[in-house]
């Protein structure tokens, strides 16, 4: 991490060359639409669609996958995106939102943890933590415009941001419902929560496993601003414009200063963490809830 250059702190070492880019189209780059120079080519994967605008500086992530469920696929080709922006010093900013109706994302692809194999769970968990960490860390401004429902690790996508957008629609909740569905956050989706709303507030919305409309988002300091669907996109725009006035060397340190021991928690622990996760999840009466729950989800969008 080049600390002392206070520009590039996102832990590089961290990333492993998975070997899972099955399917994939990373690095494929294509005239977004309208044509342009280079400030307007877009370049992205499958599931993963990058819009750069060299002239502002800022890139506009787009999430396409279904449901935008994480799926490892997903989890990797964001990683990636995130770092190629990262090393390419013409980017001081990312909007991330989703390019799926009605979804920013469904968190955790439960398809990648239920009748999986220990080895498989404990390599998607690592990418999920290896995501998060990225984001956490990352020197480059990240404002989430959520777009869409945001639940569980939907909602740690966005709590990794610098900042949130809510577009103002009852449907569109936010939060970490995981006891609802008889899982248990573990400690660094905590923390983070905590970081963002406060003890008390997390104490009481982990328990109950709160999924939280647009008003109460805002109010119990989940997201910074809900407004009309139609001005996310503008809004979060504005928000990266009040971000990059500040010179990037300090507002890096300070995010440093203000994330890093959340994050080396995790850095500390994480193998640790990645057993705790596989053995709680390949128990015979998680698999057995997750299996139901699918299920349900299924049904219901019949
Ligand atoms: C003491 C020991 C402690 C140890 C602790 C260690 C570890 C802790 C263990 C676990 C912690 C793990 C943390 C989990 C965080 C999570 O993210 S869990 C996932 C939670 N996500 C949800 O509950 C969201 C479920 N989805 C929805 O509610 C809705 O889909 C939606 C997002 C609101 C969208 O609704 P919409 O109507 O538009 O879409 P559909 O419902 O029709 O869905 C379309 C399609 O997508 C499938 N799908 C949706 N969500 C998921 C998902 N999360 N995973 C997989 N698949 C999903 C859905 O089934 C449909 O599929 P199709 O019918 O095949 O098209």
């Amino acid at each position: 991490m080049a600390l002392a250059s206070g520009v590039r702190f996102a832990p590089r070492a961290l990333l492993r060359p998975w070997a899972l880019l099955r399917g994939t189209t990373l690095g494929r780059t294509e005239p977004a639409a309208g044509g342009g120079g280079d400030g307007a080519r877009r370049f992205g994967s499958q599931r993963v669609l990058v819009e750069p605008d060299a002239a502002s500086g800022v890139a506009v992530m787009k999430l396409r996958n279904p449901s935008n469920a994480l799926s490892l696929e997903l989890l990797t080709e964001l990683v990636i995106s995130l770092e190629k922006l990262e090393n390419d010093k013409t980017f001081r900013g990312i909007i991330l939102t989703s390019d799926c109706p009605r979804v920013f994302c469904a968190g955790l692809d439960l398809t990648e943890i239920c009748g999986r194999n220990p080895a498989h769970c404990a390599e998607y968990w690592k990418a999920m933590q290896e995501l998060w960490l990225r984001m956490y860390l990352s020197s480059l401004v990240l404002v989430a415009a959520i777009n869409g429902a945001c639940p569980a690790g939907g909602c740690i996508i966005a709590l990794s941001c610098d900042c949130r957008v809510l577009a103002d629609n009852p449907k569109y909740r936010i939060g970490l419902n995981e006891t609802l569905l008889g899982i248990i956050a573990p400690f660094w989706l905590k923390d983070t929560y905590v970081n963002t709303i406060g003890h008390r507030a997390s104490e009481q919305a982990l328990q109950l496993g709160s999924l939280f409309p647009p008003a109460e988002a805002l109010q119990v300091g989940l997201v910074d601003q809900v407004v009309p669907e139609d001005q996310v996109q503008s809004t979060a725009l504005s928000e990266m414009a009040r971000w990059l006035a500040v010179p990037d060397h300090a507002r890096q340190l300070t995010k440093n200063m203000m994330r890093k021991a959340t994050a080396d928690r995790l850095l500390r622990q994480r193998d640790a963490d990645t057993q705790n996760f596989v053995s709680f999840v390949c128990r015979d009466s998680i698999q057995k809830s997750l299996q139901a729950y699918l299920e349900k989800l299924r049904q219901r969008k019949g």
